[in-house]
Order: structure tokens, then C-alpha cells, then sequence
């Protein structure tokens, strides 16, 4: 069996191996004739897979894409050719939520304005939308969702429209797939208007897609509003955001916030599943044995951490001050989007780090919040 996967799909080797001979591409260059004779595709995000790439791959069993997003996918393509395919959902839904999280602390440190004190909405209540929610929730911050498809559902939770949602929180926080079509497509969904219509200090994080803000409509706000504060992860015209709006912005990442190495192997492990069960096998390999610890083991708590004190834990994990710095010095130089993300391994999620009790108190909310504990 020939699988081309990418070079950016960590622990291919250790779960595909045994399946046959596995060929390393880079994905955002990836041409067809480089696919001919191959049974397995393993993408991420930044290949788009449809007739004009695969057209000549007369082998072609079954297409994986290690992301939540499928945007990239011509799924009625390979429907027309019976190729299988899969994605992860959810693989990286905990590094997102932490991800927004975290750049909130950052933010609320930043400018002496307690995350506490804050109504935070959630734009898409799905996987990624979830985890912030449950980060926040377990640390105590008051929640908005828009969700206008999970609003119809069985689901138990509150929903407001979104016009609602943008008056009242003080924290807007996007989790939604890029779609221009259907009922509520999400391409510009924050535009000219919407953003015109955003309190005043309201901060805004994009972890989902750069194309669900009008990025052009965006500099010219803040180039008048300075009190609206920008986390974006993603941008649109990826790998090449708009060099005028990085330094309008508090964080800006190259599109890295489901990028946990626990992510990454469950983004893997998931395709790996999928493809044991189109090929009807069972699979003898487990996600367990792939993830290496992280580099301190345990930290006790002799006393209730306050906001700083959850900060400074969160920054144990995973200090997002660095990409940060790393990003507005090398997104202009030659792949320097690309470069940083095929760079990142060094981030863990909440749970790498344990924590002990010294504290008598109840912490309980630590690991609610997805800390790992030895007597929480
Ligand atoms: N920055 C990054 O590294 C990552 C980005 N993503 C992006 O985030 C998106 C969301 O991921 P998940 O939460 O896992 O997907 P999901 O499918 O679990 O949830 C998305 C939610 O958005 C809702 N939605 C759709 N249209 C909406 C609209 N117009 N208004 C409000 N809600 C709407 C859906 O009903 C769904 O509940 C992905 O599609 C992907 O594009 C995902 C993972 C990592
Ligand atoms: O899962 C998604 O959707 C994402 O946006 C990915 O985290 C992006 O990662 P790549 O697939 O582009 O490496």
C-alpha cells in the first residue's frame, strides 16, 4: 500500500507503518502528479483535495484530513468516486478551547481588567465552542452561545441571536466553519456593520477561519476604535495575512491554536481508525504510548490560585506570549506562516501538567477547568 501523507502529520510513521511505504509531502505545494499510483491520502488544512488533484489517482482508497475543518475537501467529488474518506472532529477542540482561554488570561493581565468581571460569547457552540465554554464556566465566567443549528436541537443550553450576544459581552470568541452557502453562512459573518456595531472594549478572538471577519473591514475599525483588542489566530489570504492589521492586533498566531501536541496524535490516531475500518481490520495500535511527558510533571498548590496565579499555570502548559513574539517577527519573511507551523511541537494542553493539593481548599474548578490532579 502506497500512503502519501503530510510533513506536517506528526506519528504517521508510528500508527501507518505497518500498512506499507509512506511518502512525506509538503501540502500546501502538493501536485497531482505526485499522486498517481497511491492507495492512502493523509492531508491537513492546507491542501485542497478535489478532481483537479486527484483525477489521475486511479488507486485511491480513501482520503484523510486530520482537522476539524473540511472546507478544503470536495467531499461530493470523492462521494462520486466512492473514495472513503474522514476527518477528526473534535481531535482538537480541547487546544482551541484552552488556546482562547488562555489568550483571555493574557489579555485580562495585559490590561488590569479581570476575566471574572467579563460576559463572554461564544460565536458556534460545537467542539471548539464547547471547550472554551467549559474552561470558562469551570473558572466561573458568565457565558453567552449563538448557535442558530445547535439552538434547534436537543441541546440544553441557553442561545441568543447574535445581534444580542454583541450587545451585551464584553469578550466575543468565534468557533464556527467558513460556509457561503445554507441558511447562516458564516463567510463575513463579522462585516462592516457587525463590527461597527461591537461595544466599546469589547475584545474579539478568531480561533475558526480568517475569511469569518471582513479582515480589510477590521483595520479600518481598529484604526479608529483602539479600544476594541484583537486575538486572531487565523486571517484571511492565509499564508499571507494582511501585513497592515499584525500590529493592530494584542496576539496573532499563524493559524496555530489546535496545534497540542495531544491535537496533533489524536488527529492522527482518528484517521488512523478510520482507515482500520474501511479496510475492515482491527487496528492494534494505541494513542497512549505516542505523547512524550511534559518537561515538569507536578506543581503543589499551597493556596487557592487567583487569576494570576491560574495565569501563571496556563503559561507552565503553554506561554502564548511566544508565538506570538515569534510571529510578528518572521510572518513576513519568505514561508515564515508556513515555516512557524511546521516548527510547532512544543505546545501540551491542560492536562500534561498535574497538579498537587496542599491547599485544604476545594480546587476542585482546576481540574474542571482540565488540569490533571493528584487529590484535586
Ligand atoms: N485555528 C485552528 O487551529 C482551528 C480552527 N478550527 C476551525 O473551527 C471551526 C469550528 O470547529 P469545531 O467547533 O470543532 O466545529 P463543530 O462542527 O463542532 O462546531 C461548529 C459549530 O458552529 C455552528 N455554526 C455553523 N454556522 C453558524 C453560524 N452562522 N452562526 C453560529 N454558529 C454556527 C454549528 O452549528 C456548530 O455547532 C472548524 O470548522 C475549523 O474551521 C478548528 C480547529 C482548529
Ligand atoms: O482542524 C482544523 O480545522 C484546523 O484548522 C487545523 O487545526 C489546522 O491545522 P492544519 O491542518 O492546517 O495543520
Amino acid at each position: 500500500m502506497k500512503i502519501v501523507a503530510d510533513e506536517n502529520m506528526p506519528y504517521v510513521d508510528a500508527l501507518f507503518g505497518d500498512l506499507g511505504e509512506i511518502i512525506r509531502v509538503d501540502g500546501r505545494s502538493l501536485q497531482a502528479q505526485q499522486l498517481s499510483d497511491i492507495d492512502v491520502l493523509l492531508v491537513r488544512s492546507v491542501t485542497k483535495v478535489n478532481a483537479g488533484l486527484l483525477a489521475s489517482c486511479k488507486n485511491l482508497q480513501f482520503v484523510g484530513t486530520a482537522t476539524i475543518g473540511m472546507d478544503h475537501i470536495d467531499t461530493q467529488y470523492l462521494d462520486s468516486r466512492e473514495i472513503g474518506y474522514a476527518n477528526a472532529p473534535g481531535c482538537n477542540a480541547t487546544a482551541v478551547g484552552e488556546y482562547a482561554f488562555i489568550a483571555m488570561l493574557e489579555l485580562a493581565r495585559r490590561f488590569s481588567e479581570p476575566l471574572k468581571d467579563k460576559v463572554v460569547g461564544i460565536v458556534g457552540a460545537g467542539n471548539t465552542g464547547s471547550a472554551v465554554q467549559k474552561c470558562l464556566e469551570a473558572y466561573g465566567v458568565k457565558t453567552l452561545l449563538h448557535d442558530p443549528f445547535v439552538a434547534q436541537s436537543a441541546d440544553p443550553r441557553a442561545f441568543v441571536s447574535l445581534d444580542r450576544l454583541v450587545e451585551l459581552c464584553d469578550v466575543i470568541s468565534l468557533h464556527v466553519p467558513l460556509t457561503k452557502t445554507g441558511r447562516h453562512p458564516t463567510w463575513y459573518l463579522f462585516d462592516e456593520k457587525r463590527l461597527a456595531s461591537l461595544k466599546p472594549g469589547t475584545w474579539l478572538l478568531n480561533c475558526c477561519r480568517g475569511e469569518v471577519i471582513d479582515n480589510r473591514a477590521l483595520i479600518a475599525l481598529k484604526r479608529q476604535r483602539e479600544d476594541i483588542k484583537l486575538v486572531l489566530d487565523v486571517w484571511e489570504g492565509e499564508p499571507h495575512p494582511m501585513p497592515e492589521l499584525v500590529p493592530l492586533t494584542e496576539i496573532a498566531t499563524p493559524h496555530i491554536a489546535g496545534y497540542s501536541l495531544e491535537g496533533k496524535a489524536r488527529g492522527t490516531f482518528m484517521l488512523y481508525q478510520a482507515l482500520m475500518a474501511r479496510l475492515d481490520k482491527s487496528g492494534d495500535k494505541s494513542m497512549d504510548s505516542l505523547l512524550p511527558a511534559l518537561w515538569s510533571h507536578a506543581v503543589t498548590l499551597n493556596e487557592q490560585p487567583e487569576e494570576k496565579g491560574l495565569l501563571t499555570l496556563s503559561r507552565l502548559v503553554y506561554d502564548l506570549r511566544d508565538d506570538d513574539e515569534l510571529f510578528r517577527q518572521r510572518f513576513l519573511n519568505n514561508n515564515g506562516f508556513d515555516l512557524m507551523r511546521k516548527n510547532h511541537k512544543h505546545r501540551r494542553e491542560f492536562s500534561a501538567l498535574t497538579l498537587a493539593n496542599n491547599a485544604c481548599s476545594d480546587v476542585d474548578w482546576l481540574s474542571n477547568i482540565g488540569f490533571s490532579g493528584v487529590g484535586l
